[in-house]
């Protein structure tokens, strides 16, 4: 039988652990796979309660969970105190939510578990309680590191065949234009085609790029890292043997007769990615991480405070995000 997957809890205040618990309660129903929460059981038991869930939680190690699963959700422990406010943040549980991802990382490394999905984390009260790097992507990367060498993490979002990716990902927008080399596009893109090929079964995948300025510059009328910067990185990438069209204006790239022709889309800032599937699949997109030795997927949504512990918040991203993990780790 397959490894489990691990689940890491994320922000307890938020909706990441209302939504795990409420997909346990339906495993059968959902004929989910097998899964381990990294997170502190006793808080587990508490959510559950304030749900209204009834089933047992106990704690576990990977190993034991495709046994437990059945009867008990398996909670991998995690150090540190998790108070269980829903709705109400605290720099408390940090600690426990940055050991939850860490130790679900080493679990997967190690092979104990077969992928894993984050549950979503609140960036601004770890930023307080002292997390350094700019979300999950860039800490799984530092997780990642062979030799103090990090892989080059890449953030993909992705509904069928909608995938879309931010070259910059966590930066303020006025950083971006100098951020932006023909380097970074080049190793994203190469990131890109790679795992599309090897974790997607693309065998050649055709990407569209975007450019940074409307209308991709206008040949340089409006900005002109369009070609000086994107440019060039396409060429290069054509000379290797990519399959890659651009800089193309970023505005209509994501009009669905367009960017169904593509395999993904590679956009040069968060919201230029993001806001165009979110806008579509919010309720069914998933947050999948490129460029690492493990799979990691993620629902598309954040905490959404407003709804932790009231059971309103809707599973479906969250399911996605552990079928794509399953999927993608799944022995054929
Ligand atoms: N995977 C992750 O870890 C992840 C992803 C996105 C945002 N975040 C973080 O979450 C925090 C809050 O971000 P935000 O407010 O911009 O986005 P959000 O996704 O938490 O909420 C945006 C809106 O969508 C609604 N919403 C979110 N998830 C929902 C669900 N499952 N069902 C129904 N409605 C839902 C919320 O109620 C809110 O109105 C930030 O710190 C952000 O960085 C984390
Ligand atoms: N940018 C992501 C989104 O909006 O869906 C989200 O913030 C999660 O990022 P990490 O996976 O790096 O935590």
């Amino acid at each position: 039988m397959d490894k489990p997957l691990a689940i890491s809890m994320g922000e307890p205040a938020g909706v990441g652990p209302d939504i795990v618990l409420g997909l346990y309660a339906r495993r059968h129903q959902l004929k989910l796979p097998p899964f381990c929460v990294f997170g502190n059981a006793d808080f587990l038991r508490a959510r559950a309660r304030r749900l209204g869930l009834a089933f047992d939680i106990t704690e576990a190690t990977p190993a034991q969970t495709n046994s437990l699963f059945e009867t008990a959700l398996p909670a991998v422990p995690v150090d540190g105190d998790v108070p269980d406010t829903p709705g109400v943040a605290s720099v408390v549980s940090g600690p426990a939510v940055i050991n939850a991802i860490a130790a679900a990382v080493a679990a997967a490394l190690a092979g104990d578990c077969r992928g894993l999905v984050t549950g979503p984390i609140h960036k601004g009260v770890l930023y307080q309680a002292g997390f350094t790097h700019p979300g999950h992507t860039e800490f799984l990367a530092e997780l990642c590191a062979v030799d103090g060498n990090e892989p080059l993490p890449v953030m993909m979002l992705a509904h069928g065949g909608l995938r879309a990716i931010p070259v910059t990902i966590h930066v303020p927008i006025r950083d971006v234009p100098e951020l932006l080399t023909t380097e970074l596009i080049v190793e994203t893109v190469q990131v890109v085609a790679h795992d599309l090929r090897q974790r997607f079964g693309i065998a050649n995948p055709t990407i569209a790029v975007a450019g940074l300025n409307p209308h991709a510059g206008e040949g340089g009328a409006i900005g002109r890292e369009d070609i000086e910067v994107i440019a060039p990185a396409i060429a290069q990438l054509k000379a290797e043997g990519i399959n890659v069209i651009g800089p193309l204006p970023a505005d209509t790239l994501f009009y669905p007769v367009y960017w169904a022709k593509y395999d993904a889309v590679v956009a040069m800032y968060h919201d230029q990615a993001l806001i165009p599937i979110k806008t579509v699949a919010f309720e069914d997109a998933v947050n999948v991480t490129l460029g690492l030795p493990i799979v990691r997927t993620s629902p598309d949504h954040g905490t959404a405070f407003d709804l932790a512990g009231t059971g309103k918040a809707s599973p479906s991203s969250f399911l996605a995000a552990i079928r794509m993990a399953d999927a993608m780790t799944a022995t054929p």
